[in-house]
């Protein structure tokens, strides 16, 4: 029976399960399709758009490559299913799971419904080390992703037969209603690409990654720059991880650096599905904080001044800001500047981070909801079992960027402020300010107090005995098992173990 290989967010031919489960059976017809009203909620973006677009256009050429045709449907799952069944006859379904938001979720469990009544079978492969549903074992989890991870990744199959279909153009971002924001995006997207920057950085730009991950000078270059890929599939994080783990084994123990940057590198695709089971496990985690004794902390609706001074990098204090505006003008930004900016908008701005997320899942293009939103309560201080980790902006300025070329990169109108002033201007005299920044804004919270007030809401909210009782459950939930004795072996520092968490 023909077999619809439907893509997701796993654009590739390689290591891919659905694929070679259909190509042993039957005819494949492989569908890609657009969903307008994903395309307008409130967490997409034309950047993300316009890379996904990139991704179902270079996979449509290697499919060409091998003699098929990629068809591209516009419209709901169930109608763009409904349709391709009056025209081809009932078909197996096939496709990966996808660890996504609500929306895909509810959108599966549409398309699960219609298959049901319509009498078609709908075969999903895992594609994460991420299992299905809320009574995952984590006391088990490490192991099962080890076994996962080390199954041979899956060549494509030598042998495929196409269906061919009719098929409607890739929208662009202005017909699904996206508003363009001048990223691009095109050349970084595809297969080419991923296989391209997974070797760069395995041989190339990954030596002092563990070193030089957090600035956000050298974490340009120093971090690997998968995620993107791996978030729209060019890349499968089993084919990462076995690279990373060649790579590893082929190095001479005198490569201390290359050995304990590959470590930390291959740790940190193992909290990729370790973050995307929390969301899987607990899908209210997308609105709800995983303690809820922590529901309704901040105010929301979030203050509208502060959430758009802190969007538009106009915050007064350059290192956020410049950060920020690095953000918008690329759609990638390395970790630790993703925490100092949640941090920034939490602690100091005392913004919900329900709100403040939605702005940075919007610029980001490798926007994962599973990291992401787990990652914005964590760095919120709201998931009731992580230290609450307050980033001094002035300080993380000075340790980052000591000489201020990031800043001054980003922020032109501080191009002439001394380095002394450089990162905090709002010590130069008024008369230094107006004739040194006159455009650059005031800033808008004073660090200390802000912190200082954050830290006690949050810290009367611990102290109480049902905090205690919630965290708990919390990590017992969603806490990493993986043995501190396991972790010492691979290299991972003591803050990276409560981050893991
Ligand atoms: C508030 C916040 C939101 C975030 N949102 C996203 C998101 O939407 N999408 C996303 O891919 N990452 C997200 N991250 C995690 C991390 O910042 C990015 O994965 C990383 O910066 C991407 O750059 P890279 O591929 O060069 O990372 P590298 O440091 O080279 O890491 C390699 C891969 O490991 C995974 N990874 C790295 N750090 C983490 C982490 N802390 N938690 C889980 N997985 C990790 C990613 O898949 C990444 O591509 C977020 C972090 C924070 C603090």
């Amino acid at each position: 029976m023909l077999q619809v290989v439907w893509f997701k967010r796993d654009l590739r031919l390689e290591d891919h399960a659905a694929l070679c489960a259909a190509a042993i059976r039957d005819r494949i017809l492989p569908l890609v399709i657009v969903e307008p009203d994903y395309w307008r909620q409130p967490d997409v973006s034309a950047r993300q758009w316009n890379f996904w677009r990139a991704c179902i256009t270079d996979l449509g050429e290697a499919i060409a490559a091998k003699g098929g045709r990629l068809c591209i449907r516009v419209g709901d799952a169930v109608s763009v299913l409904s349709a391709i069944k009056a025209e081809h006859g009932p078909f197996v379904l096939r496709a990966h799971e996808e660890t996504g938001n609500e929306w895909t979720f509810d959108r599966d469990k549409a398309v699960r419904r219609w298959c049901k009544t319509e009498g078609i079978a709908f075969e999903e492969n895992r594609q994460f080390g991420v299992w299905r549903g809320r009574k995952v074992n984590r006391d088990r989890w490490a192991q099962a992703w080890d076994r996962m991870m080390a199954m041979p990744a899956q060549p494509v199959p030598p042998l495929l037969m196409w269906e061919r279909s009719v098929t409607d153009n890739l929208p662009d971002a202005a017909e699904l209603g996206l508003t363009e924001d001048g990223v691009q995006v095109v050349p970084l997207a595809g297969r080419a690409q991923a296989l391209a920057t997974l070797h760069s950085f395995l041989h190339e730009r990954g030596e002092h990654y563990t070193r030089e991950m957090s600035s956000p000078l050298s974490g340009e270059t120093a971090c690997s720059r998968l995620s993107w890929h791996l978030a729209y599939g060019s890349l499968s994080i089993r084919e990462t991880l076995q690279a990373a783990q060649a790579r590893y084994r082929e190095l001479p123990l005198s490569e201390k650096a290359w050995r304990q940057s590959l470590r930390s590198f291959i740790a940190r695709l193992h909290w990729h599905c370790h973050f995307i089971q929390k969301l899987e496990s607990e899908p209210e985690a997308e609105y709800r904080p995983m303690a809820r004794i922590y529901d309704g902390l901040r105010p929301r609706p979030a203050d509208a001044a502060k959430l758009a001074a802190w969007s538009e990098g106009r915050t007064g204090y350059p290192f956020i800001d410049a950060a920020m505006r690095y953000l918008n003008a690329t759609g990638w930004i390395n970790f630790r500047m993703r925490a100092m900016l949640m941090s920034f908008a939490s602690y100091d701005l005392w913004l919900h981070w329900q709100e403040s997320g939605l702005v940075l899942a919007r610029k980001f293009i490798d926007y994962e909801p599973g990291i992401h939103w787990p990652q914005c309560q964590m760095q919120a201080g709201e998931t009731g079992i992580n230290t609450i980790r307050i980033y001094s902006p002035v300080k993380q300025g000075y340790d980052q960027d000591p000489t201020g070329v990031f800043i001054r990169r980003w922020l032109p109108e501080l191009a002439d402020v001394p380095d002394a002033w450089l990162h905090e201007p709002w010590k130069l005299t008024e008369e230094d300010r107006e004739r040194l920044c006159p455009d650059y804004p005031d800033r808008i919270v004073d660090h200390a107090a802000a912190a200082k007030f954050a830290k006690d809401a949050i810290y009367a909210l611990r102290r109480k005995p049902e905090a205690r009782a919630e965290a708990k459950a919390v990590v017992q939930k969603h806490g990493s098992r993986k043995r501190t004795a396991d972790r010492k072996r691979a290299g991972v520092k003591a803050d990276q173990l409560k981050l893991a968490l």
